[in-house]
């Protein structure tokens, strides 16, 4: 998409908000026009070369109440214009959000969230502002031709003079925007990595603290400093630059323009009312001048942020961006969408079936190939391997997690067609290998906006053996966890996320690798709980640990992305190398 184009779909989101805007601004810019002539008249009645029916008083009266107009007037547009921009930004920041959202959730954004914050707020700021100053430029294009009409009609010479600096300001400005754009682009860029870092930092302060590297982390945090600092400053020099240019141009004009009304008048081609219309008009030529420049700048950077939006899309059409779509700006509408949408509901699980399932990360090629694999009613399967040989990329991809490989899934015989919607609570829920908290109540933690049902939580809590814990915590259920709340141990995070997953019921369960930040008689009475509970549970678990591959139904050994061998524990000790290294290898864990 071009960037007028991607103006254009901005603009014509809401076309009548966007014209009444344009209908306001050039009412503003064109309101000038008529002191301009009333200050002529006087000053030529002054003279003698006209007659005008006022007073010194009664002139100052008129040009109050213009001003008090213009006034009143700007007001209006400036209501007008906010309207106009929220809903543009909003549009903006609702396709982009909905899209991220709707990305599979471990690639949901190609960057930091530092780095995605930015771009919601930055580009899309930018964007909103070039889509703002086109309606000036119009109201301003018109003042131009009608003022242009009036100073012709006076003196064809003397409007060339005023006019010519903006030819030479324009061409100015475009022959730099390419530079400007350029700069701008690296001082965005650079920006991005500031706040990426930042969001680094806090996210890792004790993987920091633990690795001694304060001073490495703050030296590399001071060199993207740095590198911000002279992005933004040859940015912000281009820009002042630019406007000097144009306001430069201009004084240059009425140089000019004091110059040769002296020669004129003293011709008597040229009455005082006359130069008192050009000097009166050249202040918002001048405007005019610099506000075309500005928006010049503002569409040059506008095509730098759709460029860094269209990147979070992550190969989508940019289109995605200015999709009509409602702003839920009124109640009714919002509560009208969640009513549509009841979610999936699929019959109970039977069978549960994964055939010829790939994936490969884009940036390294790795990931799994070829994946068979069944799942049946109350049966727990226990996938197991080496490290990094496909387990966690296995369940991502089976839970839609990743984008869509190669392979197919079938519930109870039916094809899942978008495993991503389709595996969530009632159908299935998960735990994933490093869980995430946040800073609420650890009961908020776990229901995440679900009601609470009588019983549910406390039984979840049992099954996740989670009771004890919650018990020794200062406010219990209440107490806030999470970053900026009391720190919960590895196991503990593990265990709230598992209750969590067990608070919704599900068919299947799904856990990665709980056995990393659990002890061995912790696990081992998790699963005898979680068995006790629900007979029929289905579960799929990542884990190493005896105490789940004694108790799977079924064991599958991943290698190098590909399952090396499957089977029961008794039979894959007779025939896996790998399980038996992984099975001795656990001895002193049990
Ligand atoms: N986000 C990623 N981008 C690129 N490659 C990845 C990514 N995540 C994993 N990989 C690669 O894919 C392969 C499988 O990784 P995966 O995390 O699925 O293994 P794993 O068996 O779960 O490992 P672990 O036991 O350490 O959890 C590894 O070679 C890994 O380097």
């Amino acid at each position: 998409m071009t960037t007028f184009h991607y103006l254009w779909r901005l603009i014509t989101y809401r076309p009548m908000r966007y014209i009444l805007n344009a209908v306001m601004w050039t009412l503003i810019y064109l309101a000038p026009i008529v002191p301009g002539l009333v200050t002529k008249q006087f000053f030529d009645t002054l003279t003698g070369h006209a007659a005008l029916g006022f007073t010194v008083w009664g002139l100052i009266a008129l040009l109050m109440a213009a001003a008090l107009g213009r006034i009143g007037l700007i007001v209006l547009g400036f209501i007008t214009d906010v309207h106009f921009r929220f809903r543009m930004g909003m549009l903006l920041r609702r396709n982009l959000l909905e899209h991220v959202l709707k990305q599979p959730g471990a690639q949901a954004i190609p960057v930091a969230p530092g780095e995605a914050i930015s771009h919601f707020r930055d580009d899309v700021d930018q964007s909103e502002e070039a889509a703002s100053w086109s309606v000036d430029v119009f109201g301003m294009t018109c003042f131009a031709l009608v003022s242009g009409y009036i100073l012709i009609r006076i003196d064809a010479q003397m409007t060339l003079l005023v006019f010519m600096p903006i030819v030479l300001v324009i061409t100015a400005a475009q022959l730099a925007t390419v530079r400007l754009q350029k700069y701008r682009a690296a001082s965005r860029e650079a920006t991005s990595k500031v706040t990426g870092e930042i969001s680094e930092m806090f996210g890792n302060v004790q993987a920091i603290q633990v690795a001694g590297a304060e001073k490495r982390v703050i030296s590399r945090f001071r060199d993207l400093g740095d590198e911000r600092r002279k992005a933004m400053i040859k940015d912000r020099l281009m820009g002042e630059l630019l406007d000097s240019v144009f306001t430069n141009s201009v004084n240059l004009g009425t140089g000019l323009l004091l110059l040769l009304a002296g020669a004129k008048m003293r011709a008597g081609t040229f009455t005082v009312g006359d130069l008192s219309l050009f000097v009166y008009y050249l202040t918002f030529v001048t405007q005019f001048i610099s506000n075309v420049g500005k928006f010049i700048t503002y569409f040059k950077q506008m095509s730098v942020s759709l460029e860094r939006l269209t990147f979070l899309l992550q190969g989508a059409s940019a289109k995605v961006l200015t999709m009509v779509r409602s702003l839920h700006l009124h109640k009714d509408e919002a509560q009208e969408e969640t009513d549509a949408d009841p979610g999936v509901k699929a019959t109970p699980l039977q069978e549960l079936e994964v055939n010829g399932l790939s994936y490969a990360y884009p940036d390294t090629g790795r990931g799994i190939r070829d994946i068979h694999l069944r799942l049946t009613r109350g049966s727990f399967t226990v996938v197991t391997g080496t490290i990094g040989s496909g387990k966690t990329t296995l369940i991502r991809s089976l839970l839609g997690l990743l984008p869509k490989g190669e392979g197919s899934i079938t519930w109870n015989g039916v094809p899942v067609e978008d495993p991503g919607t389709f595996f969530a609570p009632p159908q299935s829920a998960y735990t994933a290998q490093v869980p995430r908290l946040y800073s609420d109540t650890l009961r908020n933690n776990i229901l995440l906006g679900q009601a609470e049902q009588s019983g549910a939580l406390s039984q979840a809590l049992h099954a996740a053996v989670m009771e004890q814990d919650v018990a020794q915590l200062p406010l219990g259920l209440d107490t806030v966890v999470g970053p900026r709340g009391v720190k919960l141990s590895g196991g503990q995070a593990q265990r709230t996320a598992a209750a969590r997953m067990l608070v919704r019921d599900a068919e299947l369960y799904v856990f990665d690798d709980l056995s990393s930040a659990l002890d061995v008689e912790t696990e081992q009475k998790l699963w005898a709980r979680l068995f006790e509970r629900r007979e029929d549970a289905t579960c799929l678990v990542v884990s190493h640990r005896k105490t789940a591959l004694t108790r799977a139904d079924h064991i599958i050994v991943m290698k190098d992305g590909v399952i090396e061998a499957e089977g029961t524990s008794a039979e894959l000790l007779k025939r896996s190398q790998t399980f038996r290294e992984l099975w001795y290898g656990d001895k002193r864990k049990g």
